[in-house]
């Protein structure tokens, strides 16, 4: 397993309580593994700690054998890319010179951007199709054009572990099909993926293995189908699910919810 995480506890410094305890996962080149959980649970900081970017209070995590917090800022960034929910720039680089910074790893401290870089950069944004946007200033564009050029930079980063936190929250529905199917592409390739999502259905369309947050612990890990049942979905988001089992395309979460209620109610048990 190319990321292993060992009996991991987090807790913010300064907080009374802790934000989850006892986790353990893995997750294999090539593979793509969804966490799963209601808002607040913990989702974020775990991946945090998985990028190296906040330290484990308890337990460990190893990325190629070994622990996350030895390995140098460099050797983090070439092997781990880091694509947060929200990302409020400081300085307004244009579309295109944030995409190169995917490239940053693989520049010595002084070296400008290579020929091979400035070829990978454009690759990039021309496969989340946001040429037409390339000079314009990051600071500047919509929540959904951010997600697309983070993860066009994520791509000329070219990492062996993708950790994607919510990666199609701000995207309309196209670009979040886009996004799903670039992150299976990735999968092929070999590249580790860890994403959360708040879309059962994404986990159904692009996860090997789900992992289901609850109660600050991990609840249940493996195959979607197998994890992703009507009682763990009305467990963990309180509301009322049907699941659609279809063979030749996969599974669908569908609310049960009738606008012609006299509340709109979620139905719970013929309620
Ligand atoms: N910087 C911080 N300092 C202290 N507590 C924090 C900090 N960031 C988050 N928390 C708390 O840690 C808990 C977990 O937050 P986290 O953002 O990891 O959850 P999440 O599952 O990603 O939520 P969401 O689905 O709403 O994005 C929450 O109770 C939150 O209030």
């Amino acid at each position: 397993m190319i990321l292993e995480v060992h009996k991991a506890g987090f807790a913010y410094p300064g907080s009374s309580g802790t934000v989850f305890n006892g986790i353990s996962l893995s997750v294999g080149a090539g593979e793509v593994l969804c966490i799963l959980g209601p808002n607040g649970v913990g989702k974020t900081s775990l991946l945090k700690c998985l990028s190296g970017l906040l330290p484990l209070t308890e337990g460990k995590i190893s990325c190629k054998g070994e622990n996350i917090l030895a390995l140098s800022r460099t050797q983090v960034a070439r092997t781990i890319a880091h694509v947060p929910q929200l990302h409020n720039p400081v300085f307004a680089y244009s579309v295109y010179d944030t995409v190169l910074m995917g490239r940053t790893p693989y520049l010595g401290f002084f070296s400008p951007p290579r020929q091979s870089d400035r070829v990978i950069t454009e690759q990039a944004i021309d496969s989340l199709g946001i040429a037409h946007l390339a000079e314009k200033a990051y600071s500047e564009l919509s929540g959904g054009e951010r997600q697309l050029v983070l993860f066009a930079r994520v791509l000329a980063q070219q990492p062996e572990i993708i950790v994607l936190d919510e990666p199609t929250s701000h995207l309309d529905y196209g670009n979040q099909l886009k996004i799903l199917s670039l992150i299976r592409n990735l999968a092929r390739s070999r590249t580790a993926i860890v994403m959360t999502s708040h879309n059962p259905d994404h986990a159904f369309m692009v996860a090997d293995r789900v992992g289901i947050m609850f109660n600050g612990a991990i609840a249940a890990v493996g195959a979607p189908e197998e994890v992703i049942t009507v009682e763990i979905l009305q467990e963990i988001y309180g509301v009322a699910v049907t699941l659609l089992r279809n063979d030749g395309f996969g599974s669908m979460c569908v609310p049960v919810f009738n606008k012609y209620a006299g509340n709109a109610k979620l139905w719970r048990n013929n309620e």
